[in-house]
Protein backbone atom coordinates (compact mmCIF):
# COMPACT_ATOMS: atom_id res chain seq x y z
CA UNK A 1 0.00 0.00 0.00
CA UNK A 2 0.93 3.77 -0.18
CA UNK A 3 2.30 4.87 2.94
CA UNK A 4 1.96 7.84 5.37
CA UNK A 5 4.44 9.28 8.27
CA UNK A 6 2.52 7.62 11.46
CA UNK A 7 1.67 11.01 12.63
CA UNK A 8 -0.05 12.52 9.78
CA UNK A 9 -2.82 14.05 9.95
CA UNK A 10 -6.27 12.37 8.29
CA UNK A 11 -9.31 15.34 9.33
CA UNK A 12 -12.20 17.50 8.30
CA UNK A 13 -12.64 21.21 7.88
CA UNK A 14 -16.24 23.02 8.00
CA UNK A 15 -17.64 26.81 8.54
CA UNK A 16 -19.40 28.08 11.09
CA UNK A 17 -21.98 30.05 8.68
CA UNK A 18 -22.33 26.62 6.83
CA UNK A 19 -22.84 23.99 9.57
CA UNK A 20 -23.99 25.15 13.01
CA UNK A 21 -27.35 26.56 12.10
CA UNK A 22 -30.36 24.00 12.08
CA UNK A 23 -32.24 23.81 15.00
CA UNK A 24 -34.12 26.49 16.68
CA UNK A 25 -32.31 29.02 19.32
CA UNK A 26 -29.21 28.27 17.51
CA UNK A 27 -29.50 31.20 14.37
CA UNK A 28 -27.07 33.78 14.10
CA UNK A 29 -29.04 36.43 12.60
CA UNK A 30 -26.26 38.93 12.81
CA UNK A 31 -24.38 38.40 9.76
CA UNK A 32 -24.03 39.76 6.16
CA UNK A 33 -24.33 36.31 4.64
CA UNK A 34 -27.30 35.95 7.13
CA UNK A 35 -28.99 38.74 5.86
CA UNK A 36 -27.74 38.39 2.16
CA UNK A 37 -29.13 35.06 1.35
CA UNK A 38 -32.45 36.04 3.37
CA UNK A 39 -32.66 39.46 0.96
CA UNK A 40 -35.79 38.82 -1.35
CA UNK A 41 -34.23 40.91 -4.05
CA UNK A 42 -31.19 38.23 -3.89
CA UNK A 43 -33.64 35.42 -4.53
CA UNK A 44 -35.90 36.51 -6.78
CA UNK A 45 -32.80 37.46 -8.88
CA UNK A 46 -31.58 33.80 -8.98
CA UNK A 47 -28.48 35.09 -6.80
CA UNK A 48 -29.12 33.06 -3.98
CA UNK A 49 -30.95 29.60 -3.79
CA UNK A 50 -33.73 30.71 -1.19
CA UNK A 51 -32.85 27.89 1.04
CA UNK A 52 -31.72 29.00 4.38
CA UNK A 53 -28.91 28.07 6.56
CA UNK A 54 -31.14 28.30 10.16
CA UNK A 55 -32.48 24.70 8.16
CA UNK A 56 -28.87 23.06 8.07
CA UNK A 57 -26.80 20.33 9.98
CA UNK A 58 -27.11 22.04 13.34
CA UNK A 59 -23.26 21.59 14.71
CA UNK A 60 -24.03 24.13 17.00
CA UNK A 61 -26.27 21.86 18.84
CA UNK A 62 -24.72 18.51 17.59
CA UNK A 63 -21.24 19.03 17.66
CA UNK A 64 -20.81 15.85 19.78
CA UNK A 65 -22.78 14.03 17.33
CA UNK A 66 -20.56 15.12 14.69
CA UNK A 67 -17.32 14.39 16.70
CA UNK A 68 -18.62 10.69 17.63
CA UNK A 69 -18.99 9.78 13.65
CA UNK A 70 -15.40 11.66 13.14
CA UNK A 71 -13.54 9.95 15.79
CA UNK A 72 -15.65 6.65 14.29
CA UNK A 73 -14.31 7.54 11.03
CA UNK A 74 -10.65 7.19 12.70
CA UNK A 75 -10.25 11.24 12.37
CA UNK A 76 -7.99 12.99 14.40
CA UNK A 77 -7.40 17.05 12.76
CA UNK A 78 -10.63 19.35 12.23
CA UNK A 79 -10.24 23.11 10.80
CA UNK A 80 -13.28 25.14 11.59
CA UNK A 81 -13.57 28.75 12.49
CA UNK A 82 -14.84 31.14 14.99
CA UNK A 83 -17.99 33.08 13.78
CA UNK A 84 -17.23 37.09 14.76
CA UNK A 85 -20.64 37.37 14.60
CA UNK A 86 -21.71 35.30 17.39
CA UNK A 87 -18.63 36.29 19.86
CA UNK A 88 -19.17 40.52 18.67
CA UNK A 89 -22.66 40.55 17.24
CA UNK A 90 -23.42 44.48 18.03
CA UNK A 91 -20.11 45.79 17.76
CA UNK A 92 -16.80 45.89 19.79
CA UNK A 93 -15.27 48.59 22.60
CA UNK A 94 -13.62 51.13 20.10
CA UNK A 95 -9.48 51.11 20.92
CA UNK A 96 -7.26 53.97 22.43
CA UNK A 97 -5.98 55.74 19.59
CA UNK A 98 -2.72 55.34 20.43
CA UNK A 99 -3.37 51.21 19.96
CA UNK A 100 -3.30 51.65 16.33
CA UNK A 101 -1.05 53.24 13.73
CA UNK A 102 -1.99 53.86 10.63
CA UNK A 103 -0.29 55.72 7.75
CA UNK A 104 -2.65 57.18 5.27
CA UNK A 105 -5.50 54.46 4.95
CA UNK A 106 -3.21 51.61 5.50
CA UNK A 107 -3.21 49.80 9.39
CA UNK A 108 0.43 49.59 10.29
CA UNK A 109 0.32 48.40 13.72
CA UNK A 110 -2.35 47.28 15.80
CA UNK A 111 -1.37 47.35 19.53
CA UNK A 112 -3.77 44.98 22.15
CA UNK A 113 -2.95 45.52 25.82
CA UNK A 114 -4.65 43.99 28.98
CA UNK A 115 -7.20 47.04 29.12
CA UNK A 116 -8.41 46.31 25.52
CA UNK A 117 -8.51 42.20 26.55
CA UNK A 118 -11.01 42.93 29.74
CA UNK A 119 -12.95 45.25 27.60
CA UNK A 120 -13.44 43.05 24.76
CA UNK A 121 -14.13 40.41 27.11
CA UNK A 122 -16.92 42.54 28.88
CA UNK A 123 -18.49 43.00 25.55
CA UNK A 124 -18.62 39.56 24.17
CA UNK A 125 -21.98 36.97 23.49
CA UNK A 126 -20.47 35.27 26.73
CA UNK A 127 -23.19 32.01 25.33
CA UNK A 128 -21.14 31.67 22.14
CA UNK A 129 -17.85 32.45 24.02
CA UNK A 130 -19.14 29.19 26.22
CA UNK A 131 -20.55 26.95 23.30
CA UNK A 132 -17.30 28.17 21.66
CA UNK A 133 -15.39 26.36 24.68
CA UNK A 134 -17.49 23.08 24.67
CA UNK A 135 -16.62 22.43 21.18
CA UNK A 136 -13.43 22.47 21.64
CA UNK A 137 -12.57 21.11 24.29
CA UNK A 138 -14.55 18.18 23.12
CA UNK A 139 -12.32 18.30 20.25
CA UNK A 140 -9.60 17.98 22.28
CA UNK A 141 -10.96 15.12 24.58
CA UNK A 142 -10.60 13.43 21.36
CA UNK A 143 -7.47 14.07 20.71
CA UNK A 144 -8.46 15.71 17.60
CA UNK A 145 -5.57 17.96 16.61
CA UNK A 146 -7.90 21.67 16.13
CA UNK A 147 -6.85 24.25 13.37
CA UNK A 148 -8.59 27.12 14.33
CA UNK A 149 -9.52 29.53 11.76
CA UNK A 150 -10.33 33.51 12.52
CA UNK A 151 -12.29 34.30 9.49
CA UNK A 152 -14.71 32.13 6.88
CA UNK A 153 -16.42 34.52 4.86
CA UNK A 154 -19.15 35.87 7.34
CA UNK A 155 -18.64 39.16 8.50
CA UNK A 156 -21.09 40.95 11.35
CA UNK A 157 -23.61 43.27 10.29
CA UNK A 158 -21.60 46.51 11.85
CA UNK A 159 -18.81 45.42 9.79
CA UNK A 160 -20.34 44.91 6.43
CA UNK A 161 -24.27 45.76 5.37
CA UNK A 162 -23.93 43.85 2.48
CA UNK A 163 -27.39 45.27 0.95
CA UNK A 164 -26.75 48.96 1.50
CA UNK A 165 -23.16 48.42 -0.49
CA UNK A 166 -25.05 46.31 -3.19
CA UNK A 167 -27.35 49.23 -3.75
CA UNK A 168 -23.97 51.75 -3.91
CA UNK A 169 -24.53 53.39 -0.45
CA UNK A 170 -20.55 52.76 0.71
CA UNK A 171 -21.12 55.12 3.75
CA UNK A 172 -22.20 52.62 6.09
CA UNK A 173 -20.37 49.38 7.39
CA UNK A 174 -18.99 48.82 4.05
CA UNK A 175 -16.63 45.09 4.85
CA UNK A 176 -13.20 44.75 3.45
CA UNK A 177 -13.25 47.98 1.39
CA UNK A 178 -12.71 49.65 4.60
CA UNK A 179 -9.42 50.07 6.29
CA UNK A 180 -10.81 50.04 9.94
CA UNK A 181 -12.44 46.36 8.93
CA UNK A 182 -8.48 45.63 9.49
CA UNK A 183 -8.12 46.95 12.92
CA UNK A 184 -11.49 45.47 14.10
CA UNK A 185 -10.55 42.03 12.89
CA UNK A 186 -7.20 41.70 14.17
CA UNK A 187 -8.58 42.92 17.70
CA UNK A 188 -11.19 39.96 17.17
CA UNK A 189 -8.12 37.45 15.99
CA UNK A 190 -6.46 38.88 18.94
CA UNK A 191 -9.24 38.48 21.47
CA UNK A 192 -10.04 34.86 20.51
CA UNK A 193 -6.55 33.90 21.08
CA UNK A 194 -6.15 35.20 24.21
CA UNK A 195 -9.37 33.19 24.88
CA UNK A 196 -9.22 29.81 23.76
CA UNK A 197 -5.01 28.88 23.48
CA UNK A 198 -5.21 26.56 25.68
CA UNK A 199 -7.17 24.39 23.52
CA UNK A 200 -5.71 25.16 20.09
CA UNK A 201 -3.35 23.62 18.14
CA UNK A 202 -2.58 25.56 14.78
CA UNK A 203 -4.15 29.12 13.88
CA UNK A 204 -5.02 30.56 10.63
CA UNK A 205 -6.31 34.05 9.96
CA UNK A 206 -8.37 33.39 6.83
CA UNK A 207 -9.78 30.91 4.97
CA UNK A 208 -9.73 31.98 0.75
CA UNK A 209 -9.31 35.95 0.88
CA UNK A 210 -8.77 35.60 -2.99
CA UNK A 211 -12.32 33.99 -3.21
CA UNK A 212 -13.99 37.08 -0.99
CA UNK A 213 -12.66 39.81 -3.13
CA UNK A 214 -13.13 37.73 -6.50
CA UNK A 215 -16.62 36.78 -5.73
CA UNK A 216 -17.88 40.28 -4.11
CA UNK A 217 -16.96 42.64 -6.55
CA UNK A 218 -15.58 41.00 -10.06
CA UNK A 219 -17.58 37.58 -10.32
CA UNK A 220 -20.88 38.68 -8.80
CA UNK A 221 -23.01 35.67 -10.53
CA UNK A 222 -21.52 33.61 -7.69
CA UNK A 223 -24.27 35.18 -5.60
CA UNK A 224 -21.43 36.52 -2.78
CA UNK A 225 -22.04 39.44 -0.56
CA UNK A 226 -21.97 42.85 -1.75
CA UNK A 227 -22.17 41.70 -5.14
CA UNK A 228 -20.82 44.97 -6.73
CA UNK A 229 -19.17 44.92 -9.97
CA UNK A 230 -16.12 47.30 -9.45
CA UNK A 231 -12.64 46.06 -9.96
CA UNK A 232 -11.39 49.32 -7.95
CA UNK A 233 -12.87 47.97 -4.84
CA UNK A 234 -11.85 44.02 -5.84
CA UNK A 235 -8.16 45.79 -5.52
CA UNK A 236 -9.22 47.88 -1.77
CA UNK A 237 -10.65 44.23 -0.45
CA UNK A 238 -7.38 42.39 -1.68
CA UNK A 239 -5.11 45.02 -0.27
CA UNK A 240 -6.81 45.50 3.01
CA UNK A 241 -7.21 41.17 3.06
CA UNK A 242 -3.81 41.18 3.31
CA UNK A 243 -3.22 43.61 5.57
CA UNK A 244 -5.81 42.08 7.50
CA UNK A 245 -3.94 39.05 7.41
CA UNK A 246 -0.96 40.61 8.58
CA UNK A 247 -2.12 42.34 11.53
CA UNK A 248 -4.14 39.38 12.79
CA UNK A 249 -0.77 37.15 12.64
CA UNK A 250 0.73 40.06 14.61
CA UNK A 251 -2.24 39.80 17.25
CA UNK A 252 -2.38 36.32 17.51
CA UNK A 253 1.16 36.24 18.11
CA UNK A 254 1.22 39.27 21.48
CA UNK A 255 -0.82 36.01 22.95
CA UNK A 256 0.49 32.26 21.77
CA UNK A 257 3.97 31.22 20.33
CA UNK A 258 2.09 28.47 17.90
CA UNK A 259 1.82 28.34 14.35
CA UNK A 260 -0.64 31.45 12.32
CA UNK A 261 -0.93 30.51 8.66
CA UNK A 262 -3.51 31.37 5.87
CA UNK A 263 -6.14 28.92 4.15
CA UNK A 264 -5.80 29.62 0.35
CA UNK A 265 -8.10 28.91 -2.85
CA UNK A 266 -6.16 27.32 -5.45
CA UNK A 267 -7.04 25.98 -8.90
CA UNK A 268 -4.38 23.89 -10.84
CA UNK A 269 -3.47 26.12 -13.98
CA UNK A 270 -2.83 23.53 -16.83
CA UNK A 271 -1.73 25.11 -20.38
CA UNK A 272 -4.04 24.17 -23.30
CA UNK A 273 -0.55 23.48 -25.78
CA UNK A 274 3.03 23.72 -24.71
CA UNK A 275 2.79 27.54 -25.86
CA UNK A 276 0.46 28.03 -23.39
CA UNK A 277 3.38 27.68 -20.41
CA UNK A 278 3.73 31.33 -19.91
CA UNK A 279 0.25 31.92 -19.82
CA UNK A 280 0.10 29.18 -17.37
CA UNK A 281 2.73 31.18 -14.85
CA UNK A 282 0.58 34.82 -15.35
CA UNK A 283 -2.52 33.13 -14.06
CA UNK A 284 -0.40 31.75 -11.17
CA UNK A 285 1.07 34.73 -10.13
CA UNK A 286 -2.43 36.72 -10.49
CA UNK A 287 -4.63 34.14 -8.47
CA UNK A 288 -1.80 33.33 -5.90
CA UNK A 289 2.20 34.22 -5.87
CA UNK A 290 1.01 37.94 -5.70
CA UNK A 291 -0.96 37.48 -2.28
CA UNK A 292 0.97 35.31 -0.73
CA UNK A 293 4.66 36.36 -1.36
CA UNK A 294 3.34 39.66 0.53
CA UNK A 295 3.00 38.21 3.48
CA UNK A 296 5.68 35.44 3.41
CA UNK A 297 9.12 35.60 3.84
CA UNK A 298 10.97 37.80 1.80
CA UNK A 299 8.06 40.07 1.17
CA UNK A 300 8.37 43.43 0.11
CA UNK A 301 7.10 45.64 2.79
CA UNK A 302 8.64 45.25 6.29
CA UNK A 303 4.96 45.23 8.09
CA UNK A 304 3.65 42.78 5.91
CA UNK A 305 6.40 39.59 5.27
CA UNK A 306 8.00 37.12 7.27
CA UNK A 307 4.09 36.20 8.31
CA UNK A 308 3.42 32.72 7.05
CA UNK A 309 4.44 29.78 9.59
CA UNK A 310 2.12 27.32 7.34
CA UNK A 311 0.05 27.36 4.66
CA UNK A 312 -3.39 25.64 4.22
CA UNK A 313 -4.14 24.15 0.14
CA UNK A 314 -7.57 24.61 -0.90
CA UNK A 315 -7.78 22.51 -4.22
CA UNK A 316 -10.97 21.28 -5.98
CA UNK A 317 -9.65 21.85 -9.47
CA UNK A 318 -8.12 22.99 -12.32
CA UNK A 319 -8.61 25.83 -15.09
CA UNK A 320 -7.75 25.54 -18.66
CA UNK A 321 -5.55 28.47 -19.39
CA UNK A 322 -3.98 29.78 -22.98
CA UNK A 323 -2.22 32.75 -23.77
CA UNK A 324 -4.21 35.88 -25.75
CA UNK A 325 -1.30 37.90 -26.23
CA UNK A 326 2.10 38.30 -24.36
CA UNK A 327 0.79 39.13 -21.27
CA UNK A 328 -2.73 38.27 -21.16
CA UNK A 329 -4.74 34.59 -21.15
CA UNK A 330 -8.32 33.38 -20.91
CA UNK A 331 -9.87 30.30 -19.20
CA UNK A 332 -10.94 27.96 -21.70
CA UNK A 333 -14.50 26.84 -20.63
CA UNK A 334 -15.42 22.75 -20.46
CA UNK A 335 -12.59 21.58 -18.21
CA UNK A 336 -11.90 22.55 -14.78
CA UNK A 337 -14.18 24.40 -12.63
CA UNK A 338 -16.01 25.31 -15.91
CA UNK A 339 -17.00 21.51 -17.11
CA UNK A 340 -20.18 22.96 -17.32
CA UNK A 341 -21.79 19.44 -18.48
CA UNK A 342 -20.91 15.84 -16.82
CA UNK A 343 -17.99 15.18 -18.55
CA UNK A 344 -14.90 17.52 -19.88
CA UNK A 345 -13.67 17.97 -23.09
CA UNK A 346 -10.92 15.97 -21.72
CA UNK A 347 -13.43 13.30 -21.42
CA UNK A 348 -13.07 13.24 -17.36
CA UNK A 349 -15.95 13.23 -15.11
CA UNK A 350 -17.36 16.26 -13.87
CA UNK A 351 -19.39 16.58 -9.96
CA UNK A 352 -22.93 18.07 -9.52
CA UNK A 353 -21.13 21.81 -8.94
CA UNK A 354 -20.01 21.01 -12.59
CA UNK A 355 -16.02 20.85 -11.54
CA UNK A 356 -13.99 18.50 -13.68
CA UNK A 357 -12.32 15.18 -11.99
CA UNK A 358 -8.69 16.20 -11.86
CA UNK A 359 -6.11 14.53 -9.43
CA UNK A 360 -3.23 15.80 -10.56
CA UNK A 361 -3.52 19.73 -9.89
CA UNK A 362 -3.51 18.97 -6.18
CA UNK A 363 -0.03 17.65 -6.67
CA UNK A 364 1.10 20.60 -8.95
CA UNK A 365 -0.14 23.14 -6.96
CA UNK A 366 1.78 20.99 -3.95
CA UNK A 367 5.08 21.53 -5.31
CA UNK A 368 4.40 24.37 -6.78
CA UNK A 369 3.86 26.09 -3.18
CA UNK A 370 6.83 23.87 -1.54
CA UNK A 371 9.16 25.36 -3.84
CA UNK A 372 8.38 28.63 -3.98
CA UNK A 373 7.80 28.72 0.10
CA UNK A 374 9.23 25.28 2.03
CA UNK A 375 6.97 26.13 4.52
CA UNK A 376 4.83 23.24 6.34
CA UNK A 377 1.39 22.66 4.11
CA UNK A 378 -1.68 21.37 5.59
CA UNK A 379 -4.18 20.52 2.62
CA UNK A 380 -6.91 22.02 4.39
CA UNK A 381 -9.70 21.58 2.03
CA UNK A 382 -10.24 19.03 -0.83
CA UNK A 383 -13.86 17.49 -2.01
CA UNK A 384 -16.66 17.19 -4.39
CA UNK A 385 -20.46 17.79 -4.66
CA UNK A 386 -21.51 14.60 -5.26
CA UNK A 387 -25.14 13.63 -3.56
CA UNK A 388 -25.29 10.37 -4.65
CA UNK A 389 -21.41 9.44 -3.72
CA UNK A 390 -20.59 8.12 -7.58
CA UNK A 391 -17.41 9.46 -7.58
CA UNK A 392 -16.38 10.28 -4.61
CA UNK A 393 -15.21 6.78 -3.45
CA UNK A 394 -12.47 8.04 -6.70
CA UNK A 395 -12.27 11.35 -6.27
CA UNK A 396 -11.30 10.27 -2.86
CA UNK A 397 -8.74 7.99 -3.05
CA UNK A 398 -7.02 9.40 -6.25
CA UNK A 399 -5.97 13.15 -4.66
CA UNK A 400 -5.04 11.57 -1.34
CA UNK A 401 -2.69 9.42 -3.77
CA UNK A 402 -1.43 12.58 -5.68
CA UNK A 403 -0.71 14.25 -1.99
CA UNK A 404 1.29 10.79 -1.33
CA UNK A 405 3.10 11.45 -4.72
CA UNK A 406 4.22 14.99 -3.51
CA UNK A 407 5.17 14.36 -0.30
CA UNK A 408 7.82 11.38 -1.96
CA UNK A 409 9.29 13.95 -4.10
CA UNK A 410 9.80 16.11 -0.72
CA UNK A 411 7.04 18.41 -0.63
CA UNK A 412 6.28 18.60 3.60
CA UNK A 413 2.70 18.05 3.59
CA UNK A 414 0.96 17.42 7.57
CA UNK A 415 -2.29 16.69 7.04
CA UNK A 416 -5.27 16.36 5.01
CA UNK A 417 -8.52 17.73 6.05
CA UNK A 418 -11.98 16.28 3.68
CA UNK A 419 -14.48 18.95 2.44
CA UNK A 420 -16.64 18.18 4.39
CA UNK A 421 -17.48 16.13 7.07
CA UNK A 422 -21.17 16.45 6.51
CA UNK A 423 -23.33 18.25 3.84
CA UNK A 424 -23.96 21.95 4.43
CA UNK A 425 -25.40 24.98 3.48
CA UNK A 426 -23.39 25.62 0.10
CA UNK A 427 -23.32 29.42 0.18
CA UNK A 428 -25.21 30.97 -2.63
CA UNK A 429 -25.85 27.36 -4.22
CA UNK A 430 -27.62 26.39 -0.85
CA UNK A 431 -28.35 22.65 0.09
CA UNK A 432 -28.36 21.29 -3.17
CA UNK A 433 -24.69 20.98 -3.51
CA UNK A 434 -23.81 17.95 -1.28
CA UNK A 435 -19.79 17.88 -0.02
CA UNK A 436 -20.39 15.33 2.94
CA UNK A 437 -18.55 12.07 3.39
CA UNK A 438 -21.59 12.35 5.47
CA UNK A 439 -25.10 12.69 3.98
CA UNK A 440 -27.33 14.70 5.99
CA UNK A 441 -31.07 14.83 6.45
CA UNK A 442 -31.99 18.16 6.71
CA UNK A 443 -35.26 17.15 8.28
CA UNK A 444 -34.54 14.94 11.13
CA UNK A 445 -30.62 16.40 11.29
CA UNK A 446 -29.52 12.07 10.82
CA UNK A 447 -26.35 11.80 9.47
CA UNK A 448 -25.89 8.82 7.09
CA UNK A 449 -22.53 7.60 5.97
CA UNK A 450 -22.49 7.23 2.41
CA UNK A 451 -19.21 4.96 1.37
CA UNK A 452 -16.53 7.01 1.00
CA UNK A 453 -17.07 7.40 4.86
CA UNK A 454 -15.76 3.98 4.80
CA UNK A 455 -13.06 4.02 2.23
CA UNK A 456 -11.54 7.06 4.20
CA UNK A 457 -11.61 5.49 7.53
CA UNK A 458 -9.64 2.33 6.68
CA UNK A 459 -7.58 5.02 5.23
CA UNK A 460 -7.52 7.15 8.08
CA UNK A 461 -7.31 4.57 10.58
CA UNK A 462 -4.34 2.21 8.54
CA UNK A 463 -2.59 5.86 7.37
CA UNK A 464 -2.02 3.90 4.00
CA UNK A 465 -4.07 3.61 0.87
CA UNK A 466 -4.36 -0.16 0.97
CA UNK A 467 -3.34 -2.58 -2.40
CA UNK A 468 -7.13 -3.23 -2.40
CA UNK A 469 -7.98 0.19 -3.70
CA UNK A 470 -5.75 0.95 -6.18
CA UNK A 471 -8.52 0.66 -8.71
CA UNK A 472 -9.57 4.04 -7.30
CA UNK A 473 -6.26 6.04 -7.31
CA UNK A 474 -6.85 7.09 -11.34
CA UNK A 475 -9.95 8.64 -12.55
CA UNK A 476 -11.72 6.23 -15.22
CA UNK A 477 -12.71 8.46 -18.47
CA UNK A 478 -16.23 9.66 -17.84
CA UNK A 479 -17.41 8.91 -21.42
CA UNK A 480 -16.07 5.50 -21.07
CA UNK A 481 -18.89 5.21 -18.62
CA UNK A 482 -21.50 7.64 -20.36
CA UNK A 483 -21.11 5.99 -24.16
O1 LIG B 1 -17.58 24.83 -2.54
C1 LIG B 1 -17.12 23.98 -1.55
C2 LIG B 1 -16.28 24.75 -0.53
C3 LIG B 1 -17.08 25.74 0.32
O2 LIG B 1 -18.17 25.08 0.95
C4 LIG B 1 -16.12 26.34 1.37
O3 LIG B 1 -16.79 27.15 2.32
C5 LIG B 1 -15.07 27.19 0.68
O4 LIG B 1 -13.93 27.36 1.51
C6 LIG B 1 -14.67 26.60 -0.64
N1 LIG B 1 -13.74 27.08 -1.49
C7 LIG B 1 -13.76 26.31 -2.59
C8 LIG B 1 -12.90 26.53 -3.75
C9 LIG B 1 -13.70 27.41 -4.74
C10 LIG B 1 -12.81 28.19 -5.56
C11 LIG B 1 -11.68 27.60 -6.12
C12 LIG B 1 -10.86 28.38 -6.90
C13 LIG B 1 -11.18 29.71 -7.16
C14 LIG B 1 -12.33 30.25 -6.59
C15 LIG B 1 -13.15 29.47 -5.80
C16 LIG B 1 -14.69 25.32 -2.43
N2 LIG B 1 -15.22 25.51 -1.21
Amino acid sequence: GTLFPKDFKFGWSQAGFQSEMGLPGDEDPNSDWFVWVHDRDNITAGLVSGDLPENGPAYWSLYRAFHDDAVKMGLNAARINIEWSRIFPKGMPRPVESNVNMERDEVIHVDIDGHDLEELDGAVNKAAVDRYRNILEDLKSRGIFIVLNMYHWSLPLWIHDPIRVRNGDLRGPSGWIDARTVVDFARFAGYVSWKFDDLVDMYSTMNEPNVVAWSGYIGIKSGFPPGRLDSSLAKKATSNLIRAHARAYDAIKLMTKKPVGIIYANNSYTPLTEKDAAAVELAERDSRWSFLDAVARDGDRDDLRNRLDWIGVNYYSRLMIRSTGNDSYAVVPGYGHVCNGSISRDGRPCSDFGWEIYPEGIYDVLIKYWSRYGIPIYVTENGIADSLDFWRPHYLVSHIHQVHKAMSEGVDVRGYMHWSLADNYEWASGFKMRFGLLQVDYASKRRLWRPSALIYREIAISKAIPDEFEHLTHVPLGKSFNS
